[in-house]
């Protein structure tokens, strides 16, 4: 079974990725590009800490395995709080690219 084309909707994914199926590839410059498995990695994907297009291809037969922990607001009132870019990284350089918004807006409207 794949997975199609999507960005994750969380604050950071951390995946355990299936070495021995693969089929994990992240869009790069119109391009997708097979990830591959390197044992001890971590894989993390306003844009320094860009959540990157990605999709599994189910390209071989057998089971695959991947483990994906998703972490994400869970509670009402963090949901309902007003979240935006992080003041200390941005400068008059690097000027705020998204407004700020509420968790709840933020998975409604993308
Ligand atoms: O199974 C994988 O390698 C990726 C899974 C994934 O992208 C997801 O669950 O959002
Ligand atoms: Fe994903």
């Amino acid at each position: 079974m794949g997975i199609s084309k999507h960005t994750d909707g969380d604050f950071l994914t951390v995946l355990l990725l299936d070495h021995r199926i693969g089929g994990l590839q992240v869009l790069h410059q119109n391009r997708w590009i097979d990830v591959r498995s390197i044992a001890g990695a971590l894989l993390m994907s306003n844009d320094k800490l860009k959540s990157v297009e990605h999709r599994v291809l189910a390209n071989r037969e057998g089971p695959r395995v991947s483990v994906a922990c998703f972490f994400r607001i869970d509670d009402l009132q963090s949901s309902l709080k007003t979240y935006g870019p992080i003041k200390g990284l941005l400068t008059e350089d690097n000027p705020p690219k998204y407004r700020e918004t509420t968790f709840n807006l933020f998975l409604t409207t993308t």
